[in-house]
């Protein structure tokens, strides 16, 4: 089949998988239901969760291991896009590019690896072992076991305190809305007439891509530019704004810069007017200030942000209010019926994983052990999984000067470190920022392992940590770790007025 091929089971607009509306999982009854009751069947529950994503999974798990009585409505897969359209497949593919990545420059360590080839439909095969490794931990059978009654069908609000699923009728002491997002699809002329990508399709691709256009230049739309440049596509990026937007641009840029050593086209400030095809390739017609251009690729990913999954759940019947950014909520994911929660990407704000694991936490702490509990944004790290990592956790120093004056930012590069010489991962650097006390504010690490450096930072923020107590522990040699004690010794090395001092520490920081 060639790959443009609009019929390619995985490449089309058409499919009506996923979305708000995952096709096949219709609304009361006609999807495949765990248990069935008779239309009026009442259940009776402690807590009743829409949603068995990231964040339905935890608060579901986790009541059930109090002994609640829990009843867990999904209407499609479980386990939700994280592990079926997001992290699991967007991270196995990234690890198979990686492969490739490190292949292609093995010759500078003295390994030569001749005829690289890649097969995409053994990658596809890897991402789905991959999932097909997770899916356990996420499945009825499990949550069945921990005591959970999962219904297999949508769940949406008849009244302010009952949903109906599946042909029962659920009542209970707190609701859980979590029912995620979708991809959010431009409204740009010509795109509904031809096929494309989205990340609830690209992943069932298993076949090679000649030149993938991508709209969008956020984390979805870097991370699988890079994945697919590496395993031998061309890749164009087109962002109407700025790529990597939300993180700090002087991070951003070392990967950005990266990302077009390696190949890719970005092009910021950039519009799509028009999609079209010609032969059997796409076309975008492109604006950037006052001159256009078309361009031509063989598929077409659009990666442009996400809509909450507010519709089909009953929310006006419930009393619930929400925009189209998402559930509205306190701080304490209280929704305006008491009685309903809502966490995750649902919500809008920061769209993550361990985000609705963190609210998750907090729902249970407020539902089940009355304990005040409230969101804090200054506590969530994130990390884009490109190469290299770009991490952040806490303020970033625009932000970190705009609320508290003057601040210190302490930089640390990658190449300073024996161990990433060793493994010729030099690029990058560790910026944290902190008060005039020493207070850490923020962190950020573009580089090797970033994702994994930046715990100890977000380890630090979360408990309140003086920059004095990242210097005070011993990291053993050689280790990309040694990075952040370095940046936290900056700290001293700024305070002393006399030069001569200044430079006298700075030369012991290099002795961790
Ligand atoms: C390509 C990609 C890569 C990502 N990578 C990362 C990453 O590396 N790290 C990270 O932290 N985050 C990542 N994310 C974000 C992460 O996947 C989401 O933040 C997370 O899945 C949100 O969890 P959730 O429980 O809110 O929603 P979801 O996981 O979307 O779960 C919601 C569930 O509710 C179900 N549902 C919806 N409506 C109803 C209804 N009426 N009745 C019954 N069920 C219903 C849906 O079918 C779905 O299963 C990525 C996202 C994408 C798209
Ligand atoms: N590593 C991770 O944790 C990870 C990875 C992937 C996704 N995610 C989550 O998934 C969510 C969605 O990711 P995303 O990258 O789709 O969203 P995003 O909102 O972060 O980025 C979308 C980008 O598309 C651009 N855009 C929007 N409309 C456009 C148009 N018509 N033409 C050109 N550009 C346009 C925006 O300016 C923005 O930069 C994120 O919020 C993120 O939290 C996380």
């Amino acid at each position: 089949m060639p790959p443009s091929d609009p019929s390619t089971a995985a490449y089309s607009n058409q499919l009506g998988v996923g979305s708000d509306n995952h096709a096949g999982a219709g609304n009361g009854g006609s999807a495949d239901v765990t248990t069935k009751g008779a239309p009026t069947d009442l259940l009776q529950c402690d807590i009743c969760i829409i949603g068995a994503g990231s964040g339905g999974l935890s608060v579901a798990a986790a009541a059930a291991a109090f002994g609640q009585n829990v009843v867990l409505i999904e209407k499609h897969k479980m386990g939700g896009d994280c592990l079926n359209y997001g992290c699991v497949p967007s991270k196995a593919l990234i690890a198979a590019s990686r492969r490739a990545h490190m292949i292609r420059t093995s010759a500078q360590f003295g390994v030569m690896a001749r005829d690289l080839q890649i097969d995409s439909e053994a990658v596809s095969e890897h991402i789905k072992g991959v999932i097909a490794a997770i899916e356990p931990n996420d499945s009825i059978e499990r949550f069945t076991g921990l005591g959970v009654r999962v219904i297999t069908a949508a769940g949406h609000f008849t009244d302010k305190s009952t949903v109906s699923a599946g042909g029962y009728r659920i009542k209970a002491r707190r609701f859980v809305v979590a029912t995620g997002s979708s991809p959010l699809v431009p409204n740009i002329p010509g795109l509904s007439e031809v096929p494309y990508f989205t990340n609830e399709t690209i992943f069932d691709n298993g076949t090679h891509i000649d030149h993938l256009l991508i709209i969008g230049g956020g984390p979805i739309g870097l991370e699988l530019a890079q994945a697919y440049r590496r395993l031998g596509s061309k890749v164009t990026v087109l962002e109407a704004a700025r790529a990597m937007a939300k993180d700090d641009p002087e991070m951003s840029k070392i990967v950005l810069d990266h990302l077009r050593e390696e190949g890719i086209d970005i092009r910021e400030k950039t519009s799509v007017e028009e999609v079209d095809t010609r032969f059997r390739n796409v076309t975008l017609t492109l604006k950037k200030g006052d001159s256009t251009e078309v361009i031509e690729g063989s598929h077409l990913l659009i990666a442009t942000g996400r809509r909450p999954n507010v519709t089909d759940v009953g929310l006006e019947t419930a009393g619930i209010k929400y925009s189209d950014k998402g559930i509205k909520v306190n701080r304490g994911l209280v929704t305006s019926n008491r009685r309903v929660y809502a966490i995750g990407d649902v919500i809008g704000g920061a769209q993550f994983t361990h985000m609705a694991n963190y609210h998750a936490g907090i729902v249970i702490r407020k539902a089940l052990f009355r304990l005040p509990a409230k969101t804090d944004a200054s506590l969530i790290p994130w990390v884009t999984f490109t190469d290299p990592e770009l991490a952040q956790v806490g303020l970033q120093e625009e932000d970190a000067a705009k609320k508290h004056g003057k601040v210190n930012v302490l930089r640390w590069p990658y190449h300073e470190n024996d161990r990433a010489q060793a493994e010729r991962a030099t690029v990058g650097h560790v910026k944290v920022v902190t008060d005039k006390s020493g207070r850490i504010l923020g962190a950020s690490i573009v580089g090797e392992q970033a994702g994994e450096l930046i715990q100890m930072w977000a380890l630090a923020i979360s408990q309140k940590m003086n920059i004095k107590a990242m210097t005070g522990w011993i990291s053993p040699y050689p280790t990309l770790s040694e990075i952040n004690k370095r940046a936290a010794y900056k700290f001293y090395s700024k305070a002393p007025s006399s030069p001569l001092i200044r430079k006298a520490i700075g030369f012991l920081a290099k002795f961790g």
